[in-house]
This record gives structure tokens, C-alpha cells and sequence, in this order.
């Protein structure tokens, strides 16, 4: 068979690299100072400086193609945030130098698609923007949409280790093409790509967990009783942004639970997209909390899901068994 989609999984590696250098240096630049005055600005800038990274390699490879990010410039343009421009224009001609502010803008703004299209890009320029700023986690994700289908994704973790252990230099980038497998790549240099693999742990109680650092985007209290029911005695592990997918896809963790809090937040198809076609060519499972699949035909929501299940396929029915005996809704 053709290979399918060749150069859309070039393109997508090649951009969430380059976004990620742009986050890198930012993030390195964040001082304790920044976090006294809870100065959300370094986020800011990077979200933005992302976001045009990415969407001008979309617009030189893929003109046609709309994107669905989550961030607009709109605020940008704003006389009063002149500043906050000048920092991203700043950042963004680091990595490429010809770079105005006005292209700058209109780079962002190709991330401005709204409405379901038979074939777009969606992009979260930063997953994880509380783990951002502690230091933490967070993650570059970018995916392609066809016929509702997720067909390519990239999803860059910076501050996740090559392989799982502490050891590993960090910095890894999980590649998947429908129906070709998920990879991994290191973030920089040239280094070659290793296949991943969901775990093989088949006994609910094994199972290793992980969810939201959050507890405002995802409900511990009631994945601990899930847990609890399906005899797990390891404490969850908490991290921020679709690092949790790749944790799942790379057989680090088995299950990853975002059970949804009160009230009711509708999931945003940028958080979700990458990190489904990853695990699930990993050889992994994703469902909503009723055992639905993720819709990404509906816009920039998913709309008719409710909370999100991850895990390596074995241990799906009995979650999804338990969380309805928990009676999460
Ligand atoms: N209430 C609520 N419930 C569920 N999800 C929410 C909620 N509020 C926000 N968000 C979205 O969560 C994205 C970050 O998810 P994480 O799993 O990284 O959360 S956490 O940062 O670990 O807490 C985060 O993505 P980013 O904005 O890209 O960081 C949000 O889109
Ligand atoms: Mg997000
Ligand atoms: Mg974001
Ligand atoms: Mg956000």
C-alpha cells in the first residue's frame, strides 16, 4: 500500500519542532520573580509565538488547508498590547529572522477556522499552559482532520524524557499516520525514531494512572473512587497537558482518566486530537466516560462527549465498567 499522507507528517514534525525551540527559550527565561507576581505573560508570548510558527509552515506547505487553533490575534492587534507584540515578534525572528509584526498577526489569524471543514488542521500552540509556567509539563499539539477522521498528529513534549526514566536527556516528539503506528522522536537533532507501544498490563489492579495536575480540569475525587473500585493501589500520577497520552502510548502509564468536573466543560478539539491518533496507534484505546469515540466532526468541540478515557485497550471495559458503577455522569 502507499504510503499516505507523507509529507503532511513531515511538515507537522518539522513545525512542532521549530514551535518548540520558540517555548524552550521562553520557558528558560521564566524567573521566580515571574511566578510572585503570577505574570502570565511568558505563556502568552509563547502561545502566540507557537501558534505563528506553526501556522506560517502550514500556509507555506498546505495554502488551501484551514486550521482551528486556539488562540486569535485580536487581542494582539490592541494599541494597548503593543508590547506584548513586540516580545513575540522578538521571540518569533529568532528563528526566523524576516519576520514583521504584521506577519506575525496574519500568521496567528490563519489559526481562525470555527466550523467543521471535510479537511483541517487544529492545533493547541501550548497544552498545559499552568504547567508552563511551574516549570512543568506542557505539550505542542497538531493534528489533521479528514472526514472526521484524526489521520496525522505531532505532539511535542519538551520537558517529557526521551524514554521513560529520569535519566533520559528531555525532549520528545510522538508521531502518528493512521494505520502506520505512533513514533518517537527525539525533539532535536537528527536522531532516528523509535515505534511505541501500549503497556500489556491486563489486571485492573496493576493498572498505573494518570490525570490532570488540575483538579479544576478533571474530577480526582472521582477517579480515586474508580480506582479504588477497580483495585488500584498506586496514587495517580499528575501531569499536565497530552503528555498524559503519550504516558499511555509509550506503556508508562496505562490508563489516563479526565473525568469531568462540575459544572459541566466541553472539551476543545485541539486538546484532544493528537493525543487520540497517538495512543490509538500505539495500540490504545480512547473513549468518552460512556464509551463513545471522540467526535472531531462538530466544530471546535466535542460536543457530544462527556470526559475523556485513555488507556491500553485491555483494561477499557472494566474502567468504563466501574465509572458507570461509580455512577460519574
Ligand atoms: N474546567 C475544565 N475542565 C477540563 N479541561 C479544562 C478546563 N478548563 C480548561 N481546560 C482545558 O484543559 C487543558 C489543560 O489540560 P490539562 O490536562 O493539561 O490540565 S492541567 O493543566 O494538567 O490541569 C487546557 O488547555 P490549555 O489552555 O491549552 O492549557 C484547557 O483547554
Ligand atoms: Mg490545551
Ligand atoms: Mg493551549
Ligand atoms: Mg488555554
Amino acid at each position: 500500500m502507499d504510503r499516505m499522507f507523507t509529507a503532511e507528517h513531515e511538515v507537522a514534525l518539522a513545525a512542532v519542532r521549530e514551535a518548540a525551540v520558540l517555548c524552550r527559550n521562553i520557558q528558560a527565561a521564566i524567573g521566580p520573580d515571574v511566578l510572585e507576581k503570577k505574570d502570565r505573560s511568558p505563556v502568552t508570548v509563547a502561545d502566540f509565538g507557537s501558534q505563528a510558527l506553526i501556522c506560517r509552515r502550514l500556509a507555506e506547505a498546505f495554502p488551501d488547508d484551514p486550521v482551528m487553533a486556539e488562540e486569535d490575534s485580536a487581542a494582539l492587534r490592541e494599541p494597548a498590547q503593543a508590547a506584548l507584540l513586540d516580545r513575540v515578534v522578538a521571540e518569533v525572528r529568532r528563528l526566523v529572522p524576516e519576520a514583521t509584526a504584521e506577519a506575525v498577526c496574519a500568521w496567528i489569524d490563519r489559526g481562525n477556522l470555527t466550523a467543521y471543514r471535510p479537511r483541517f488542521w487544529t492545533l493547541d500552540p501550548i497544552d498545559g499552559t499552568k504547567g508552563f509556567l511551574r516549570g512543568d509539563q506542557y505539550a505542542i499539539a497538531l493534528a489533521l482532520v479528514v472526514e472526521g477522521q484524526v489521520q496525522v498528529a505531532a505532539l511535542a513534549c519538551p520537558n517529557l524524557p526521551l524514554t521513560p526514566g529520569a535519566d533520559a536527556p528531555r525532549g520528545v516528539v510522538f508521531t502518528a499516520v493512521r494505520g502506520e503506528g505512533a513514533l518517537a522522536w527525539p525533539l532535536e537533532g537528527e536522531g532516528e525514531p523509535v515505534r511505541v507501544q501500549v503497556s500489556a498490563t491486563a489486571d485492573p489492579a496493576q493498572a498505573r494512572f494518570c490525570e490532570s495536575f488540575e483538579s479544576a480540569h478533571s474530577a480526582h475525587d472521582a477517579a480515586a473512587e474508580v480506582a479504588r473500585r477497580l483495585g488500584i493501589t498506586l496514587p495517580p500520577r499528575r501531569l499536565d497537558s497530552q503528555a498524559k497520552y503519550a504516558m499511555v502510548a509509550r506503556g508508562e502509564a496505562d490508563l489516563y482518566l479526565r473525568l469531568p468536573t462540575r459544572p459541566g466543560y466541553v472539551e476543545k478539539v485541539w486538546d484532544h486530537a493528537a493525543g487520540v491518533l497517538i495512543v490509538t496507534e500505539a495500540g490504545g484505546r480512547v473513549t468518552d466516560i460512556h464509551g463513545r469515540p471522540l467526535r472531531f466532526d462538530l466544530g471546535p468541540t466535542l460536543a457530544k462527549n462527556r470526559g475523556v478515557v485513555v488507556s491500553n485497550g485491555r483494561l477499557h471495559a472494566a474502567v468504563l465498567e466501574a465509572i458507570a458503577a461509580v455512577g460519574v455522569a
